[in-house]
């Protein structure tokens, strides 16, 4: 960690682009000012912004120069989408300047801010899900550069976007029948369809599979080479050595750290530097001891929101005290079958049963509050949508699902004592970062909103906890959190049924995997036999894999 002055040889993107300046939308590709300097293009100096008593940002100074790509670090709540939403003019700072190819004048939206050459791709995406893509590219044209464009006109430009950048989507497809990764390079030609100079990304990694990831980190690397600046968000840590030049660590509103120079750096080092301490990057764990079935999945039949069927025939046993992973390239089934295992989306076929014996419940055609009542626990994958209700405290979502039940309710009589207790204590032991429990659960970070809904659905020791993507957006160090308490609950005698984009975390905290293709399992493995390379086959269709 350094506190570095300008990085004279910067790695990326001297070679300008040696492509002919291409349509109006185009970048000019130079990233050099005329006496051979790298060109400043945003320079934040003394920047804070405070939320009542919350301080996200605190006296912020970073510079990012044309060409480069900065990456932000920092734990849940350290104030970095605080940060670029004001870069973008989403949001105004209490005190400091931002300046844009020296221009400090306020940024006055975010209208003003495209106009300046910043585009940004926001965590939550903001195009019209019924809307094809050559209309939502004209959507963002109407508003922003007075001239109209047609839809034929629209069409072309994401033609051509989309073969000068690599991107391929199709001007004509409905965004909502896209997978996520597509949807998100629409967002990105969005973007890039006006002169941008700075292009924001706010976590774009977190919903991607590990092959888009990989597309995105190129195109990135394309961009920068091509003389665009790129600010992005992330918390994975490897991303950040593989494609940034530089770093700022954020620290409770602060800047603690930046890397000017990652070459010699570690996914450990930038994870100490984040959070203060050493972190564990591995889960450590005894090996399993599986007692009765829990769940119990057969022949399983479900259709995703367009009638065609999402999970085909999906075979699945979870043991008390055993965590099985489902391991699969998203869109094959995972959230259908979750949201069908759950109780919100009626199956076409097949049985669901928990427990075992005497003691079995038939899940089959339950609704969410039966299901719930059973003893299964659900970390949605989508929290903003199905974890948390953001107009209302953090202590009412800690009891969502139980506010009716004793000790939270005696009677027909709320207990609001007991309620904010039991809230005060899981906010302490989950590290949610608040002023207190009483403020709305949607004004917290993206990673502490999702700890709220995993303290919700641990604390009320499950039988079966279903938790997919229990960690998307979450800091290093509160995965590390998450992961030892999925341990403990499986210790415990909890039946854990993992669903994860994350390879990784399928490969070091399952006792056994599930690989799930077109809607089925095509394959188990005991975890510790599991080799990467062998799942990422079996993931992608390769039958003969295993
Ligand atoms: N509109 C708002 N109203 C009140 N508090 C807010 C608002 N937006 C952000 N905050 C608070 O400001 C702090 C910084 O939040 P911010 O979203 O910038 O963090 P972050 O670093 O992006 O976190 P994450 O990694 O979890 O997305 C948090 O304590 C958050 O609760």
């Amino acid at each position: 960690m350094t506190d570095t002055s300008r990085n004279p040889e910067p790695t990326t993107a001297a070679a300008a682009s040696t492509e002919a300046s291409g349509p109006a939308y185009d970048n000019d590709g130079a990233t050099t000012t005329a006496s051979g300097e790298r060109e400043t293009l945003l320079e934040i100096t003394g920047l804070s912004k405070s939320f009542g008593t919350v301080h996200a940002n605190k006296d912020i100074s970073l510079r990012v120069d044309r060409g480069e790509i900065v990456a932000l670090l920092g734990e849940n709540g350290a104030g970095k989408s605080t940060l670029v939403k004001q870069i973008f003019g989403l949001m105004t700072p209490d005190s400091g300047t931002i300046s844009i190819k020296g221009d400090a004048s306020r940024i006055k939206d975010p209208k003003d801010a495209i106009r300046r050459g910043i585009g940004m791709v926001h965590q939550h995406f903001q195009l019209v899900p019924v809307m094809t893509v050559a209309e939502n590219m004209m959507l963002g044209h109407e508003t922003t550069s007075g001239g109209l464009l047609d839809l034929d006109g629209a069409r072309q430009m994401v033609r051509e976007l989309s073969a000068k950048h690599k991107l391929a989507v199709d001007p004509d497809a409905e965004v909502e029948d896209l997978p996520v990764g597509t949807q998100q390079r629409v967002e990105i030609l969005k973007a890039l369809s006006r002169r941008v100079d700075l292009l924001i990304l706010d976590e774009p990694t977190a919903v991607l599979t590990p092959q888009e990831t990989d597309e995105l980190l190129g195109v990135m690397k394309e961009l920068a080479a091509g003389g665009t600046s790129i600010v992005f968000i992330t918390h994975k840590l490897r991303e950040v050595l593989a494609a940034a030049d530089r770093c700022y660590v954020l620290r409770q509103g602060a800047v603690v750290g930046q890397v000017d120079d990652l070459s010699g750096t570690t996914t450990s080092d930038l994870a100490s530097m984040m959070v203060g301490r050493d972190v564990v990057l591995r889960v450590d764990k005894a090996e399993a001891t599986p007692g009765e079935t829990v769940l119990s999945v057969k022949g399983l039949q479900v259709r995703d929101d367009r009638g065609l069927p999402a999970v085909d025939g999906f075979d699945l046993e979870v043991r008390a005290g055993e965590i099985v992973g489902l391991a699969g390239v998203e869109g094959n089934g995972q959230r259908e079958l979750v949201e069908s295992l759950a109780g919100m989306r009626p199956s076409a076929g097949g049985t669901v049963t928990l427990g075992s014996g005497s003691d079995t419940v038939d899940l089959t055609r339950s609704n969410a509050h039966d299901t719930n009542n059973a003893g299964v626990g659900h970390v949605p994958e989508d929290r903003e949508k199905h974890g948390i209700v953001g107009g209302w405290s953090i202590a009412d979502n800690l009891v969502l699902n139980r506010y009716d039940e004793a000790p939270f309710a005696r009677g027909f009589v709320r207990d609001f004592g007991a309620v904010r207790s039991h809230a005060v204590e899981l906010r302490e032991e989950f590290d949610i970062r608040s002023p207190n429990v009483d403020v709305p659960a949607g004004s917290l970070s993206g990673g502490n909103k999702q700890k709220v809904v995993v303290a919700r659905e641990m604390s009320a020791r499950p039988r079966l906890l279903m938790a997919a993507q229990p960690t998307r957006g979450v800091d290093v160090g509160s995965i590390e959190f998450i992961h030892r308490r999925i341990v403990e609950a499986r210790d415990a005698g909890a039946a854990v049924l993992l669903v994860s984009a994350e390879l990784d975390e399928i490969l070091s905290l399952s006792d056994r995997i599930a690989v799930i293709h077109g809607g089925r399992v095509v394959a188990e493995v005991a975890g510790q036999d599991a080799d990467r390379t062998e799942i990422g086959r079996l993931m992608a269709g390769d039958s003969d894999a295993h």
